[in-house]
């Protein structure tokens, strides 16, 4: 037994047990007899919002019909934006090991092998990537952009609430899906500097 504990691991202690008391106070639709478990069908709604297979269909069904070039720049990189953060938060996921809360029932729609575990959330880097991503390339009026703000928050909370994750998975996948996007905009796929991605429409 380590009987002198350092600070950063007291700190690190206790951070963790906030968290864990934390988020289980907020999981208030973790199952139909919650307090709020009236509200859980609605959660699931907006779980499905936020899910990596609605998505990615949708980025390929526009980028199938779309007839711009900017428009297939645009939805080529945010494809290759959801791909970069599926694989991140699977090799996370799979590094971490963080078991989901005590509290969740696993009744996910459509999951893979890494997501029996919880840190950090595939929901809250997804929405922090896809809404800078949308804020950044489409022009939108102010109440659509506040909309977009409001999607991702309440969606990295519905986590907590659905009892999915803990406080902690949710904070820092909206700092990984943030990071996220400054990746993609750093690495902008261009008919100029990724040729090959583009040829596809060439040939029409
Ligand atoms: C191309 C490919 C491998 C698609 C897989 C899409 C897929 C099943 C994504 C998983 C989405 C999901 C259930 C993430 C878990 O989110 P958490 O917020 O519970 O971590």
């Amino acid at each position: 037994m380590d009987l002198n504990p350092s600070f950063l691991g007291i700190a690190l202690r206790s951070l963790l047990a906030i968290d864990l008391w934390l988020s289980k106070k907020l999981g208030v639709c973790a199952g139909e007899s919650s307090s709020w478990g009236s509200v859980r069908p609605l959660m699931k709604l907006l779980e499905i919002s936020g899910h990596g297979i609605p998505w990615l269909l949708g980025t390929l069904y526009c980028l199938s019909r779309s007839d711009s070039w900017a428009g297939r720049e645009v939805l080529m990189n945010l494809l290759f934006s959801l791909l970069l953060d599926l694989l991140l938060v699977a090799l996370i996921k799979g590094l971490v090991r963080r078991r989901r809360p005590a509290h969740n029932q696993m009744d996910m729609f459509f999951t893979l092998s890494v997501d029996k575990y919880s840190f950090p959330s595939g929901h809250a880097t997804r929405a922090a990537l896809v809404s800078r991503f949308i804020l950044n390339h489409l022009v939108l009026a102010i109440p659509l952009r506040v909309l977009v703000v409001l999607w991702a928050f309440i969606l990295g909370l519905s986590r907590v609430m659905l009892g999915r994750h803990n406080v902690t998975d949710v904070a820092f996948g909206f700092f990984l899906g943030y990071m996220q996007y400054s990746i993609v905009d750093y690495c902008w796929l261009s008919p100029h500097n990724a040729p090959v991605l583009f040829v596809l429409w060439n040939q029409q």
